[in-house]
Formats: structure tokens, C-alpha cells, sequence
């Protein structure tokens, strides 16, 4: 069969998003992998899926896959890609979408410059959370990682992040850090791994070694969490500009129990479609 797609990215996060509204397919983990390949595929980051919904009081359902081919419950610079792409393909006119994930509702609002601010729900930082293993919350754990004792701040925002300050981003190991903390056994489902330089206090760059898609140009939850643990850290004021390696996110957060909102852009590169084998 041939499937439609489009390639979109946010900030440089690229997406395969796939309308099962109004087509049907299934894919399995090894065609995901395929079709993510940069040599052999469509190359991304990850598929996005576009659903109906389950829960008739939402507007669609949305399913995210890394380039791994597993399923992950959030991501943030996809969610502003899918607010785009159902407005683009006339699924909706609404501007506020309101959205399933396997992380839990999602809010998106489409604003008058075409960037998406995402209602990002409330940084939950108790290690049950992620799941990290650990016996009590704290805003620092340390982490031993081949001999180097690491401190990282800990917190899901639907997926699990650990944050690790660093001096000078560009100089950050990502690549040598990134897969062990990625795969660490106190964080029993993986991790996505950000290393955040902050600039000022309301400014912070970061990179993320993102859990089943290695380094990309941006993270939106890597962004969310960063900002969350610094804020709770007093380093940090809300709203904060990250920097990332794709472009800027803005982050607004007023601490404890408030929800969390990301602000930033979504393009669309291409349309295409694909034969399923
Ligand atoms: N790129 C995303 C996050 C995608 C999922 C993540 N790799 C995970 O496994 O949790 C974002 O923009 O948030």
C-alpha cells in the first residue's frame, strides 16, 4: 500500500506525521526503524501519528514513535508539529486542540504568528514518576556513571528527563554521556539526557541526548524539564528563552503545581508517500 506523510520538524526535531484519520495502517517497530533511516528511509527523528480520538471529549489522539521504533507518552516540539499539520490538512478548524497522549491530555493553541504554545501539564519530579530509582525526591541525585559521580536533576513531563548542568554546552560529552545515562538501570524505561549551560536567569542552552533517537537539533520535553529543574532549583526565572541547537524555545512556568506552557514554532518541508511493505 502507498501511505501519504508529511515531513515536518520543529526547530530542527524532525517528524514523519502519518493522518490515520482518513487513512489506515499499521506499523510495525521494524518498518518505523527503516522508515527513519537517514540512508535507506525517509529519515526522522520521530513518526507522528494522528488518531481519532478515544475519549469523544478530545479532538484527536496523537502517538508518537521514536526513530527506535518504540512508543514513547510525550514530545513537545511534535505536539506543536501536529497542532499545525491537522489545521493544515483541514481535520480542524479550532485553534485550540485538545489532544490524547500516552503522557495524558494535551492543550495546544495555534497563535495568530502560527507558533503553538502547548499546555505542557505539571513537572512531576518524584522518582516514581519516570520511574528513576531512587528513595526519596530531591532536587539533585546523584548519578554514577563509569566511575563519574554526576548530579542530575530528575523529571517527567509525560516522558522521563534527567538534567545534568554543565559549564559550556558546546564542549558538553553528549555523545559519550548521553547513551550511558540514556540507559542507566536506575532509570528502568531509559531516560532522555539534557545538558543545560545556564547564561542568565532567565536564559539557558541545551543539548539532549534524546532516549531511542540519539542527539537531536531540539527536545520541547528536554526544554520543559531543563527550565522545571532549574526553576526548582532557584536558578532559573520564569519565562526562560532555550537555546537550543535548532532554535529558541520560550518556557513559562510558575513553579509547584502550575502547569507548564512551551512556546515555538512548526514547519511543514514536504508531502510524500511511501509503499508499506
Ligand atoms: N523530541 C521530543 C521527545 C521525543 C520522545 C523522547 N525521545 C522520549 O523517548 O521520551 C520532544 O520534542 O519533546
Amino acid at each position: 500500500m502507498l501511505l501519504h506523510f508529511t515531513k515536518m520538524h520543529g526547530l530542527g526535531n524532525d517528524f514523519m506525521v502519518v493522518d490515520l484519520v482518513t487513512q489506515r495502517a499499521r506499523l510495525r517497530d521494524e518498518q518505523i526503524r527503516h522508515l527513519a533511516d537517514r540512508h535507506f528511509g525517509i529519515g526522522f527523528d520521530q513518526l507522528l501519528t494522528v488518531e481519532p480520538p478515544l475519549n469523544p471529549d478530545m479532538d484527536f489522539r496523537y502517538r508518537i514513535f521514536n526513530a527506535d521504533g518504540g512508543e514513547v507518552e510525550n514530545c513537545g516540539n511534535g505536539a506543536r508539529c501536529f497542532a499545525r499539520f491537522v489545521r493544515d490538512q483541514r481535520l480542524t478548524h479550532k485553534r485550540e486542540i485538545r489532544v490524547e497522549t500516552a503522557g495524558g491530555p494535551l492543550t495546544l493553541v495555534v497563535e495568530d504568528d502560527d507558533r503553538v504554545t502547548v499546555d505542557m501539564g505539571t513537572p512531576r519530579f518524584a522518582p516514581s514518576a519516570l520511574p528513576f530509582d531512587a528513595a526519596e525526591d530531591r532536587m539533585l541525585h546523584e548519578l554514577v556513571v563509569n566511575d563519574e559521580r554526576l548530579e542530575v536533576g530528575v523529571v517527567s513531563m509525560g516522558n522521563p528527563h534527567a538534567v545534568l548542568r554543565v559549564d559550556d554546552v558546546q564542549q558538553a560529552p553528549v555523545e559519550r554521556l548521553g547513551p550511558l545515562i540514556e540507559a542507566h538501570p536506575r532509570f528502568p524505561q531509559r531516560v532522555n539526557a539534557g545538558f543545560m549551560q545556564i547564561v542568565s536567569r532567565q536564559e539557558i542552552r541545551l543539548r539532549v541526548f534524546e532516549r531511542g533517537s540519539g542527539e537531536t537539533l531540539a527536545c520541547g520535553t528536554g526544554a520543559c524539564a531543563a527550565v522545571a529543574c532549574g526553576i526548582r532549583q532557584d536558578l532559573l526565572d520564569s519565562p526562560v528563552t532555550v537555546h537550543l541547537r535548532g532554535g529558541d524555545l520560550t518556557i513559562a512556568w510558575a513553579g509547584g503545581d502550575a502547569n507548564l506552557k512551551m512556546t515555538g514554532p512548526a514547519e511543514r518541508v514536504f508531502d510524500g508517500r511511501v509503499a508499506l511493505n
